[in-house]
Parts: structure tokens; sequence; C-alpha cells
């Protein structure tokens, strides 16, 4: 105890000393017995720790090392404090002490006090430093031997280290297998051979993906494979020169804002509006003279005995639920509101006749497929369906409205299979254009054309529009109004 109070009071003059060599200036100079050093932070907090945290200084225990002969097992980093310099003034007392930066954290077990035992021991004042992979080591040689034998050991890994760096054939470097036996050798054992990668590639695929090489389900594989080449076959597909022109001219497909812009479509309206007039004379006669007399609801139909008297020749649209029917006559006629429209697929449920004025009487048939219906009730409106398409009298076209992204259906199919029995003159519609690439666009319209070839009652072209943008709204409409243009008033 008595010892410990010795040591207290001499510490405190230590500290004194320190704190009064040491100031810091506003601006956070350190001033050291009256010169000026640079702006170090950590010296500014450790003069502050001086004057309020005196019992948890490092520099009170290092200070403390210095003054008794004991072996301190604190292992309170001197590193930390090493920078300031009331610290360095009294190691140097003690001996030379060359000290470097040390960026990892110390060996486990070590203290500084096993690094620093100088006093009262014999050494030859010596010190070296090994920097060995960011951790710097303090080294005393002392002429005991045991110091040395550390540092031959350090130099025998570095010689280790450097021995499984080799030279491959192409002059590269190449890292062999560094496990070095006990009696410090290094087996080099031959570089691990690189693994091969083994890259699978769809034959049909033309984008030339790398697939999975895990082998997952069998069933999904299939599914998918079957999937991914009706792409690829799609990808394919050439379209001919008149439909890629038709697909330009009408602006079809995805476009930027400008593009519709240069066209004359003024996007600031609503898409009914935006459909640019027409320039050419012929047109605008066919289209003042049908599409802009007002569009009338006369009657609907849940049953064949309901339909109206077949006076005026009537133009259908048909197609799977959601496909954009009521949208498309709305569009056709710019007449808004009239025909009812709804995201949710199996709104429009009877069959709904529109006249525009008495030239021509446009039908909205209900789709058929998915529909938010009660199952017998859909059974029923798509009988009525199949039943208006073949064996309605006066029935010039019926419009079979086609998604671009999804191309036709079994149930289409099925609808042209009767179609073409009945001998009704059909033509394809491909509807919401707006939300594909253009050249997939004149693809679809292409792949149709050919699977529709050998078709009798199939009309040519294939018609492309987007009741979103009105592109190729126009087009459709003068194809139609030739069905109304020789009517009789
Ligand atoms: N992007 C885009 N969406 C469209 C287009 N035409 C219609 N739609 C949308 O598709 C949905 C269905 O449109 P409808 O016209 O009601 O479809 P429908 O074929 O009459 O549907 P059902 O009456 O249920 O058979 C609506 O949300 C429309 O806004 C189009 O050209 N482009
Ligand atoms: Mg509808």
């Amino acid at each position: 105890m008595a010892v410990g109070a010795g040591l207290k009071t001499s510490l405190k003059s230590k500290v004194k000393v320190s704190a009064g060599r040491l100031r810091v200036a506003g601006d956070g100079t350190r001033i050291v017995d009256g010169k000026k050093h640079g702006n170090r932070n950590n010296v500014k907090q450790n003069s502050k720790r001086y004057e309020k945290h005196g019992s948890r200084n490092n520099v009170k225990k290092n200070s403390k090392r210095y003054e008794s002969d004991e072996t301190e097992t604190d292992s309170e980093p001197y590193q930390r404090n090493r920078r300031d310099k009331s610290v360095k003034s009294s190691l140097e007392i003690d001996g030379i002490i060359s000290s470097k930066r040390h960026k990892g954290r110390r060996k486990s077990g070590e203290t500084s006090a096993d690094k620093l035992i100088l006093k009262g021991k014999k050494i030859d004042g010596t010190t070296s430093t090994n920097r060995h992979k960011g951790h710097a080591e303090y080294e005393v040689l002392g002429k005991d031997g045991k110091s040395e034998e550390k540092s031959n050991q350090i130099a025998e890994k570095k010689q280790i280290r450097l021995q499984t760096r080799v030279l491959d054939r192409t002059g590269k470097k190449m890292r062999i297998n560094r496990k070095a036996s006990d009696d410090g050798s290094a087996e080099s054992s031959a570089p691990p051979k690189k693994r091969k990668r083994v890259i699978k590639i769809d034959p049909y695929d033309i984008s030339n993906k790398r697939l999975d090489n895990t082998v997952p389900n069998n069933e999904k594989v299939v599914e998918k494979k079957m999937e991914m080449s009706k792409n690829a076959q799609f990808r394919a597909i050439q379209p001919s020169p008149s439909i890629l022109s038709f697909v330009e001219d009408n602006l079809l497909g995805r476009r930027r804002l400008n593009e519709l812009q240069n066209a004359g479509y003024n996007i600031k309206l609503s898409p009914l509006d935006n459909i640019p007039f027409s320039t050419s004379k012929e047109r605008e006669r066919i289209e003042e003279s049908v599409f802009r007399n007002k569009l009338e609801f006369f009657a609907a139909a849940k049953i064949s005995s309901s339909f109206p008297p077949p006076t005026i020749p009537e133009i259908a649209f048909a197609g799977i639920s959601n496909v954009g029917k009521s949208s498309l006559l709305n569009a056709l006629t710019r007449q808004w509101g009239v025909v009812r429209t709804s995201d949710k697929p199996g709104h429009t449920q009877t069959i709904n006749f529109f006249k525009l004025a008495s030239k021509l009487c446009l039908v909205d048939l209900p789709g058929y497929g998915f529909a938010y219906a009660k199952d017998e009730v859909k059974e029923a409106w798509e009988e009525l369906v199949k039943e208006y398409v073949s064996t309605r009298v006066g029935l010039q076209r019926v419009c079979l409205l086609i998604d671009t992204k999804w191309g036709m259906k079994p149930r289409d199919r099925e609808l042209i299979d009767l179609m073409e029995k009945s001998q009704t003159p059909y033509q394809i519609v491909l509807t919401k254009t707006d939300i594909v690439f253009p050249i997939d666009v004149a693809r679809r319209a292409m792949q149709i054309q050919e699977d529709l070839k050998k078709n009798k009652s199939a009309v040519n072209p294939v018609m492309m529009v987007s009741s979103k943008s009105g592109a190729g709204v126009r087009s459709l409409r003068t194809v139609l109004a030739t069905l109304a243009r020789f009517i009789k008033p």
C-alpha cells in the first residue's frame, strides 16, 4: 500500500509536468514546451483526459510501469497513446524505442508490459519493428536470444509465404497450397484443377441464354422448354414488308411520346380524341358518312328470339373476355361512354346492338373464356354467341379480336371453325398493340396470317389497333366503312 501511495504521488507530479508542457490552442494546434505542433485530435482528447479522467488514463499506467519494477499485466494498449509527446518523453527516459503505426490488433494475451520491459533488464538498446500483413510488431532484440529465435521464426514464415507464390507456364502469378509442415517446409502440391462450367444451350432458343445447371422438377423443365421454344419460334417470325410498313404507317406498337407527337397525335387529349384526322378526301367522306353519325343503342339480347330484325348490315365484334371489344366500338365512333367497358372480364353479358344512323349496325358480343360470372350464365351466353355468328342473317363481318400480346387461344380457334363451317366472313383484329413492341405487333400479324392462310372465310388483311393510342383505328374504320358504303338509304 505504501509503495502504491508513493507511486500515486510520483505519477501525479508526472502528469502535472506533462499537462504543463502540453497545451492545446483554440484551433486544435498542440503547443509543447512553447513550440507549435500539428492539429491532432487525439492529443487534444488525451490532454483533456489528463484533467478529467486521471484514474483511467493510460499515461498514468504507463508512467506507473516505468516507476516500478513490477510486471504490468494490464492489457490497455500502449499504442493508443504512443503519439502523445508526454508519454513518448517518459519512455525515452529508459531507452530508445522506434515506434511505428500499429494498424491491427495485438496478439491476444500479449501485454504492453511484456513488450516493453526495459528497465532492470540488460538490453543492447536496439529495437526493430516487423511489419507483417498490416500488423506492426515491436520486437526487442535481447542478448539472451529469446527474441532472436522469434525473429528467426518470422523470417522463416516469410520465406514460406514467398515460396507459395510461383509462376505458372504463362508467366502469371499462381498460388500453390501453402500448408506448412511442422518442420517449416512448405508443401507445394499441384494447383487445384479448375472446375469445368457446364453450359447448356437450348437449341430452339435464338437468344442463346444460359440455362440453369441444376435439375429441378422434370415436369417443370419440360413445361418451361415448351414455353421457351414457343417464344423462340415467335421471335424467329419474319414479318412481310407489307405488314411492317403497315405497322410503321399507323404508328402501331409501343412508341415514344415525341414520335406520336411528330405524327400529329395530340398526346394531351383523351385516347378517343387522339386519333389524327385523315388528310385523304375520300377517307374523310367515308368517315363522315358512316362513323361520324351518332351511335345509338337499340337492342340487347340474352336469347336468340330477342334479336332485332336484320334491316341494316351488321358488323359484330367477338373475342375472349377483356380483349377490348367494347373499347374498340367507342374508339371507332369516337363516342366514348356509349358502349360500357370494364377491366373486369365478363362485363358484357348480352348481345348489344348499336346503330350508326341507318347505315350500319355495330354489335357488341359477350366474351368467351375466363369471366367473372356463374358457369351456367357464361355457358348460356357462349352458346348465344355461337348461334348468332353461325345463323344471323345480314351479318356482313365478324371482327374477331385477338390480344396482340397473347395471340390466338383455343377458344378463338373453336369460333373460327364454327364460322368456317357456317361461311361467316371474319377478319382478325389485333388489339392492345400499344403494350407490345412494333416488331412484335408485326410478328403476331404475320403469324396469324400464316395460320389462316387456308381458311376460306377469313378476310385479309389482319388489322391492328389500339383503342388507347388510337393507332390503326382510322385504317379499320376505312375497311369497315366499305361495308356500309353501298347500302341504300
Ligand atoms: N392498353 C390498352 N388497353 C385496352 C385497349 N382496349 C381496351 N383496353 C382495356 O381492356 C379492358 C377491357 O376492355 P373492354 O373493352 O371492356 O373489353 P371487352 O372485350 O369488351 O370485355 P368483356 O365485355 O368482358 O368481354 C379495359 O380496362 C380497357 O381499358 C387498348 O387498346 N390498349
Ligand atoms: Mg365488353
